[in-house]
């Protein structure tokens, strides 16, 4: 896939260890502007850790970062960035509303913290494009996985980011919300922005999917057109057999093994 000018996140032979051990031994990776990077892998191939390093929460051991052509340390543009955690700890208790965790999106948009009349629409219209308006002051304790999920996004949403950085964003997510979160996911993305996602398989977003960058054991084994989940081979525990477009030589990819 061709990029656009300068790329939105730029990761050159990126190390990592976390716990003394190696977990990501030398990452290329590059997102242009505008385009849809699904980050697929087994588990523990490092597909989080790949994406944490871009945010700043693990540490890099060597190799270089960039982010809107900035080194990452150097960068401070983060009101453009959105980010969706993994859904584990989240909400984990606190006792806040729906409007409170998406406001807590807002701040950094925010003038002296303040919230104006700009800000609140931001964030009715953040919960209105996943659907949870008229929860805005249930807390969050009393949703269930996939509404806490649209929740989530929605304060990714509602800083209006040029950058979406969502780690399996669909996982343990209903069907319902899965649909909401592809439907919001398509708005974001007609609207030009830019989106790195960490999936278990491609599911309902892969009509988005402009490209897959595919982990095993800390290294990029696969950059390129998304595999055919229509194949029938996204099976867990087994190896995936991608015949690259073009290629003559089948592209073991090792997706889920
Ligand atoms: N804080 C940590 N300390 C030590 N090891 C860690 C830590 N976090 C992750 N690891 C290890 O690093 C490796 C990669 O983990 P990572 O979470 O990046 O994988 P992943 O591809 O996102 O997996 P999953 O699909 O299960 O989320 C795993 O072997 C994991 O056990």
């Amino acid at each position: 896939m061709e990029t656009h000018g300068e790329p939105v996140i730029s990761l050159r032979g990126v190390r990592a260890d976390l716990g003394g051990r190696p977990v990501l031994r030398g990452i290329d990776l590059a997102v242009g502007q505008g385009e849809v990077v699904a980050l697929l892998g087994a588990n523990g191939s490092g597909k989080s850790t790949a994406i944490r390093t871009v945010i700043g929460q693990v540490p890099v051991a060597d190799g270089g970062i960039e982010l809107f052509g900035t080194p990452r340390r150097a960068f401070r543009g983060w009101a453009r960035v959105g980010y969706v955690p993994q859904r584990t700890t989240a909400g984990g208790g606190v006792p806040a509303t729906v409007a409170e965790i998406v406001s807590s999106g807002r701040l950094a948009r925010t003038r002296f913290g303040l919230f104006r009349k700009d800000d609140r629409d931001a964030v009715r219209d953040a919960l209105e494009q996943v659907g949870m308006a008229d929860r805005a002051k249930d807390s969050v304790n009393a949703l269930s996985g996939g509404q806490h999920q649209r929740v989530l996004i929605a304060r990714a949403l509602v800083a209006r980011p040029e950058l979406l950085i969502m780690d399996e964003p669909m996982a343990g997510v209903d069907l319902v919300s899965q649909e909401i979160l592809a439907r919001t996911l398509r708005t974001q993305v007609e609207a030009g922005t830019t989106v790195l996602l960490v999936l278990h398989e491609l599911g309902p977003l892969e009509p988005l999917i402009d490209r897959a960058v595919v982990l095993r054991d800390g290294c990029v084994v696969h950059d390129g057109p998304p595999p055919r989940a229509a194949a029938g081979t996204l099976r867990p525990g087994h190896d995936h057999v991608h015949p690259h477009a073009g290629a003559t030589e089948p592209i073991r990819t090792g997706l889920l093994s």
